[in-house]
């Protein structure tokens, strides 16, 4: 589990985060939501250990973030960024198998193992079908399964995915947030993710943590935050529900 003290970060002279105290991990599946520019990448990316805070403090179990070892914590944090890098030449298999590098043996020998988390990541992202397929002659959502599955194949407690679902449809969203939040349900993984659709996000998530400004603006379960005052001062647009029988309301704009 993740504790935030303090935590300050700048670009240009602007503290574009500003957070005294947070928590992050110890629920299933929590979803950062924000309007553009509100910090959501910037603090996963401190979280991931792939920026510094200008001040403050983060541990990951107790531990300063800092003092973790690359493959220690390779091994207990799988990370997704936003803009993905090019892929060239490489099958969609290949690039799921890079998921397993903090796991392979001396001489990166791979064991059966190694095939078996390859195999189950494909299977559960639907990518099999693809997997000899070069992964940039598949289309962009096919490309990022095939991302998220070697994210799997990572196997790592903790999974941090900025926007995964930015470049799916509507049934592969839901399918990709149904298989995070299986894995928090069923595999005890822990998984913080950016996301966008607030209804997805209450669908799935089991804590919203919402950023404005930099600031943390909501912090709670999604029912708090289904409600137009808050998701009206959160966007700054107006919002209303859309009740649904025994499901949670839809959040439009008004
Ligand atoms: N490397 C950088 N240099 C300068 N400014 C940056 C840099 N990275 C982020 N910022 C600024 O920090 C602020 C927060 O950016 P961040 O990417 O964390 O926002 P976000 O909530 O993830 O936005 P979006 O929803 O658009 O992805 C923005 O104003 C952005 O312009």
């Amino acid at each position: 589990m993740y504790e935030l003290t303090d935590i300050s970060r700048s670009h240009d002279g602007r503290e574009v985060l500003g957070i005294p105290r947070l928590s992050l991990g110890s629920e299933g599946v929590t979803a950062i939501l924000g309007h553009n520019g509100s910090g959501k990448s910037t603090l996963l990316s401190l979280i991931a250990r792939q920026d510094r805070p200008d001040a403050g403090r983060i541990t990951l179990d107790g531990a300063a973030l800092d003092a973790v070892g690359q493959k220690a914590l390779a091994r207990r944090v799988a990370y997704l960024p936003q803009r993905l890098p090019p892929v060239a030449g490489l099958t969609v298999r290949e690039l799921v198998r890079l998921g397993r590098f903090p796991w392979r043996g001396a001489l990166g020998r791979w064991r059966a193992e190694d095939h078996a988390a390859v195999d189950h990541a494909l299977t559960e992202t639907g990518s099999t079908d693809r997997a000899d397929r070069l992964a940039d002659e598949t289309s962009g959502g096919e490309r990022q399964r095939a991302w998220i599955a070697m994210l799997l194949a990572q196997d790592a407690p903790i999974l941090l995915l900025d926007e995964p679902t930015a470049a799916l449809d509507l049934a592969h969203a839901y399918e990709v947030m149904g298989l995070l939040s299986r894995l928090a349900r069923d595999r005890g993984r822990r998984v913080i993710v950016i996301l966008h659709d607030i209804n997805l996000a209450a669908r799935f998530a089991d804590r919203i943590v919402a950023l404005s400004a930099g600031r943390v603006a909501y912090d709670g379960a999604p029912d708090g935050l289904l409600d137009p005052q808050v998701l009206g001062r959160l966007y700054d647009v107006d919002m209303e529900l859309l009740p649904r029988a025994g499901k949670p309301p839809f959040a439009v704009v008004a």
